[in-house]
């Protein structure tokens, strides 16, 4: 399951995103670029807004010292924060001071921030793990420079995710994301989403929280697994939505000659969509954007042997999306007997009690 995290600078903030829904508070002062740090004092008063009805986060800004970084983290976790975000600093003794921290780590919850904007080294996951930490999060350095799918290409995030999963690290997402990245992120299954930009007034930042921008990013995040409900006023309508004729260059086939370069794919992708009741906006699609993405993860994975497998993998992550029904999936490989193309198309549709579910959902209204 994913949790949204949401960045907030007051506890009157807090008290709003707590109530619209949001998994995670966290302390962050928007004004002082991408990890600014709150004083102490307002870190208590967020934290004895949100009353333990849920998590709650701080950034703080790490002074280089070490000493003094342990002294700051402690300081954070002492006026109540569960979680201390820091962005790990991009100098050459970044491992030594990870590994200082783990005296720390042992006992706080530390999460580390990597700045996807600033390339980033995933090595550095292995130390992180090594000294205790709970997570990595990346996020974007340069606000208003573009978005975190700007930054690096949804086969590194997915790589990022599943390397921090095989290292028991919580994995975050953040970098002014937008709602329609929101499905698209959500292929990878990261622990957590972080936001701020997307949950103010126009989008901006340093602007105030909006109840309505929390809600909407609330409502594309799933909460847990589905399970079987009523249907609602649009059961039984269904929508198709389609990729077609996708053609990509991939590594694939069992044979010896197939090893070590490229052939054209070609990808036809039919979602059935659950058509839902609800406000005109992306909580009401399923984005062709997320058939496209999980194309592009599948094949950052390396060589794969057979069509099947690429198949069946493209389904399976089509169908955690919960208004796909069902989804039919066409691979064709294009340079074995040009110009006939050989492959596979295979239907896979969700299990009854998750269908009905989907076909019942709906958003909450504004
Ligand atoms: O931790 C999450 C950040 O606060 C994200 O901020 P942003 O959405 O404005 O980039």
């Amino acid at each position: 399951m994913t949790l949204m995290l949401a960045s907030v600078l007051s506890p009157a903030e807090a008290d709003a995103a707590v109530e619209r829904g949001a998994d995670i508070i966290d302390c962050k002062d928007p004004s002082r670029g991408a990890l600014g740090a709150l004083p102490l004092a307002e870190v208590s008063r967020i934290v004895e807004a949100v009353r333990g009805r849920r998590p709650v986060s701080a950034v703080v800004e790490l002074p280089h010292d070490v000493t003094h970084a342990r002294d700051a983290i402690e300081a954070a976790a002492d006026a109540g924060a569960a979680f201390v975000k820091f962005a790990l600093p991009l100098t050459p003794d970044a491992e030594e001071i990870i590994a200082e921290l783990a005296p720390v780590a042992a006992r706080r919850r530390l999460v580390a921030v990597l700045f996807a904007d600033l390339g980033p080294d995933f090595g550095v996951l292995d130390r992180l793990a090594e000294a205790g930490f709970e997570g990595a999060m990346l996020d974007t350095a340069h606000k208003g420079k573009g978005r975190l799918l700007d930054a690096m290409s949804v086969g590194v995030l997915a790589e990022f995710v599943g390397r921090c999963r095989a290292l028991k690290l919580t994995a975050g997402l953040a970098g002014s994301l937008e709602s329609p990245d929101v499905p698209r992120l959500l292929v990878m299954a990261p622990d957590v989403l972080g936001f701020r930009g997307a949950l103010c007034a126009e989008g901006e930042r340093r602007n105030a929280l909006s109840a309505s921008a929390v809600s909407l990013i609330r409502d594309l995040i799933p909460r847990g697994a589905p399970s079987a409900a009523e249907p609602g006023d649009h059961a039984g309508e269904v929508d198709h939505v389609f990729v077609r004729d996708l053609v990509m260059p991939m590594e694939i086939g069992a044979y010896g000659f197939e090893r070590g370069h490229t052939q054209r794919v070609r990808f036809s992708v039919e979602v059935e969509v659950f058509r839902t009741s609800g406000p005109d906006d992306m909580r009401m699609v399923f984005s062709y954007d997320v058939v496209m993405d999980a194309i592009k993860i599948i094949l950052a994975s390396g060589h794969i042997e057979l069509v099947e497998t690429i198949a069946e993998r493209l389904a399976e992550s089509i169908l955690l999306h919960e208004r796909a029904r069902a989804v039919t999936v066409e691979v064709e490989k294009l340079d074995v007997v040009p110009p006939a193309s050989v492959g596979v198309r295979i239907r896979r549709a969700r299990p009854a009690s998750v269908a009905a579910f989907a076909a019942g959902s709906s958003v909450s209204s504004l």
